[in-house]
């Protein structure tokens, strides 16, 4: 299965409802800080939303509630990493997708043969406090060599404008957040970003 070039990230389900209709194919939910009953609902319905719209979801960091509600793929960080078990993951057929950051964490990620990996931040972000300032765009290409077919998510300060070196320089997919969600036009953002990325 190939996965969209184009991978928002959002933190509600309200954002699926707004851009599946638009031609998102591929996108995580990460959700910080949730009641368990309202993360329940928020996956539940972002499952379905894109089960409906022929898109893949991916679950942020809730990898048993993931497994739980039968979603499709999970994400993990390298902390998630510590705790997770991906034995249950995979035996529940999740797909799983790994961030990455320095060349430890790549060999760890490799080890767990991911669905994707995810190199970061390619740019300084806002979102979150990170131990990585930036790693620049070249950085992709010796990533992806390293990951071969694996396919290889550029995140953190990606913009529509960023993407396509991105791209050129080995990114198969670009991911975002704060391009999409801090922006006065959300949805024109997000059809600039499936121009992109096509
Ligand atoms: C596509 C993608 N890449 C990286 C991350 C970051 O995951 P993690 O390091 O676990 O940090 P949190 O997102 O959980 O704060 C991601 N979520 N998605
Ligand atoms: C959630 C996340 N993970 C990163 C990593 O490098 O692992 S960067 C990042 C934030 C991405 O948000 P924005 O597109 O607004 O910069
Ligand atoms: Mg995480």
């Amino acid at each position: 299965m190939s996965l969209h070039r184009f991978y928002p990230i959002f933190d509600d389900v309200s954002w699926l409802r707004r851009t599946l209709p638009l031609g998102v194919k591929l996108v995580q939910l990460r959700i910080k800080e949730c009641s368990q009953s309202q993360l329940r609902d928020q996956l539940t319905e972002g499952r379905d939303l894109c089960r409906a719209h022929g898109a893949t979801l991916v679950v942020n960091d809730h990898w048993e509630l993931a497994i739980e509600l039968a979603c499709d793929w999970v994400h993990l960080g390298q902390e998630d990493l510590d705790t997770a078990d991906v034995a249950a993951i995979r035996s529940a057929g999740l797909k799983l997708g790994l961030s990455t950051h320095d060349d430890a964490e790549l060999r760890r990620a490799l080890d767990l043969d991911p669905d994707y990996v995810a190199l970061g931040p390619i740019y300084p972000t806002i979102l979150k406090k990170m131990r990585w300032h930036q790693q620049g765009v070249d950085k992709l290409t010796d990533w992806k060599a390293r990951v071969g077919k694996i396919p290889l998510v550029a995140i953190g300060g990606m913009s529509v404008e960023r993407a396509p070196a991105a791209f050129e320089v080995g990114a198969d997919i670009v991911s975002a957040v704060t391009d999409i969600t801090l922006h006065e036009e959300p949805e024109v953002r997000v059809q600039q970003w499936l121009a992109v990325s096509k």
